[in-house]
């Protein structure tokens, strides 16, 4: 494989057209590799020739569709320790996390090799005689798969694998801050046996890129995963030819903490939901509301588990264990989630935990709680997107709820509590695409992953996830 440098993958050939842009180390500022930068031309290359192949691609059968996503499958956990220390170098994860994440990506490919099977469809009793009425699933056409940095290969995977088993053909985009294990990807596929044209990936400017692929003719739906910013742009352009849009955007979850909780399984959840990834999750634990009773023991308890955690490169120099927390994804992120913290002390917040030193060298943050934060603070307003977090107490389960959902974000939420009740009513009357009760890390492939209101529309993974990519034609039938 070449991890070194992200080519574009036009029509089944490699290729550097353009110039090239360096993609660097976050956890210590080295050269790891090169992404090549494409222009509106190699974009519009792309669409076409996943126009061309979508004639035969979509009428292949599902066995056919289900067997090379299977043999990607494989293929992917074969290279998953070359890819995964890419992965980790090129986005500053620690290695675990990033053989983790290939992991993850192939149960995507697994799950929807099975599911490709099962686009079935219906045929209803018909109210005439000898009257008939089915209707059935068919791929939707052309489709665009564009990703962030901070899953760049499982949220790909996500995407690619739901639109190759429905018969779309796709064209990806992925982001330029960590193409080079995404790129790694497409060569599995590409590898697997895909035919020329049906996975194309092209690199370069997100803006012109962008407008090259959403104005292609044969463009019929956009996957966006990134910030609610973008959504909303790729949103608008997608109006522009009525191009369906499946848009995965930012969160802030809420993480309650009832006082029947667990408290020390309930902090060791949330060292986990806020720090995976060094807190640059969109699922991540974004704000602690715990109940008045029980927040200065979790808050103290959980602060200093952020200030026992070791700080450092994810791939240590041999022999070196892997420290509890790596770099964040460069120096603009470290300015961004320490304004946060800044802010909120300003507003009166108090710091539980010491003011860690960390690596000279490359993006590194310490991990930062804060107690007695405003509920108007940004720290808990806004997603963080980074290792800090504050925490705000609640007295009652409507205050608790309230709080949850005063946002305009509904993509994850959290539940501690050891009542069964809490763990069927709260859920309920959470404005949230995911809940986990007493679980930090809810995303599997078999389940529906999305948002409510700003964080996104429509699902990834499960059988939905499909869905998304298919047109439903109903047929009237008189024989
Ligand atoms: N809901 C989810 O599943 C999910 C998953 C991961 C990340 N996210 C969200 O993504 C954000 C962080 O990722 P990010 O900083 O890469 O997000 P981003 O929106 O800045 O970028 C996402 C992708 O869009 C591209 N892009 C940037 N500006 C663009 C434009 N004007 N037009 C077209 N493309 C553009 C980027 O190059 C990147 O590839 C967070 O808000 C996070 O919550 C959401
Ligand atoms: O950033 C969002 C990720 O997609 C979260 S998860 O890997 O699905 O948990």
């Amino acid at each position: 494989m070449n991890l070194k440098s992200a080519r574009h993958l036009v029509n089944g050939s490699w290729h550097t057209a353009g110039s090239a842009k360096d993609v660097t180390d976050p956890g210590n500022g080295s050269t790891v590799g090169e992404v090549a930068w494409g222009t509106a031309g190699d974009a519009t290359k792309a669409a076409d020739a996943a126009a061309e192949a979508f004639g035969s691609w979509s009428r292949t059968t599902v066995r056919q569709r289900a067997d090379l996503l299977r043999t990607a499958a494989e293929l992917l956990a074969d290279r998953r320790d070359e890819l995964a220390h890419t992965l980790a170098l090129e986005a500053g994860k620690r290695l675990p996390e990033a053989q983790g994440e290939v992991d993850f990506s192939v149960e995507y490919f697994r799950w929807f090799a099975e599911e490709a099977r099962r686009t079935t469809g219906t045929v209803s009793p018909p109210e005439l005689q000898g009257r008939r009425h089915l209707s059935t699933r068919k791929p939707i056409g052309v489709a665009l798969s564009l990703t962030p940095w901070n899953f760049p290969v499982s949220i790909q995977a996500r995407k690619l694998a739901a639109m190759l088993a429905a018969g779309c053909t796709v064209v990806g985009r992925v982001s330029e801050k960590a193409p080079l294990a995404a790129t790694g990807l497409f060569e599995v596929l590409h590898d697997a046996g895909f035919p020329a044209g049906v996975v194309n990936l092209v690199h370069g400017p997100s803006r012109e890129i962008t407008a090259a692929l959403m104005s292609h003719p044969a463009v019929r739906a956009v996957s966006f995963t990134g910030s609610t910013g973008v959504g909303r742009q790729i949103m608008a352009s997608a109006s522009e030819r009525v191009v369906r849009p499946l848009l995965e955007l930012g969160g802030n979850a809420p993480f309650i903490v009832f006082e029947d909780a667990d408290l020390d399984a309930a902090v060791e959840g949330a060292v986990l939901g806020r720090l995976r990834n060094t807190g640059q999750s969109c699922v991540a634990a974004n704000r602690f509301l715990v109940q008045d009773s029980i927040a200065e023991e979790f808050a103290q308890k959980l602060g200093a588990r952020f200030d026992a955690m070791s700080i450092g490169h994810g791939v240590p120099d041999d022999g070196a264990p892997v420290p509890d927390l790596g770099p964040v994804i460069d120096a603009d992120r470290v300015s961004a989630v320490q304004a946060l913290v800044d802010d909120a002390e300003e507003r009166g917040a108090r710091r539980v935990t010491q003011r860690t030193s960390v690596p000279a060298q490359g993006s590194f943050l310490a991990p930062t709680l804060l107690a007695d934060v405003p509920d108007d603070a940004p720290l808990v307003t806004e997603e963080v997107f980074g290792p800090a977090a504050g925490v705000v107490t609640f007295s009652s389960e409507e205050e608790a709820i309230r709080k949850a959902n005063a946002t305009e974000m509904g993509l994850a939420a959290y539940v501690w509590s050891g009542s069964p009740r809490r763990g069927w009513d709260i859920p309920e009357q959470l404005e949230a695409g995911i809940v986990g009760v007493n679980d930090p890390l809810p995303s599997v492939a078999f389940a529906p992953m999305g948002g409510a209101k700003q964080s996104g529309l429509g699902r990834e993974g499960s059988s939905l996830g499909l869905e998304e990519f298919e047109e439903v034609q109903y047929v009237a039938w008189r024989p």
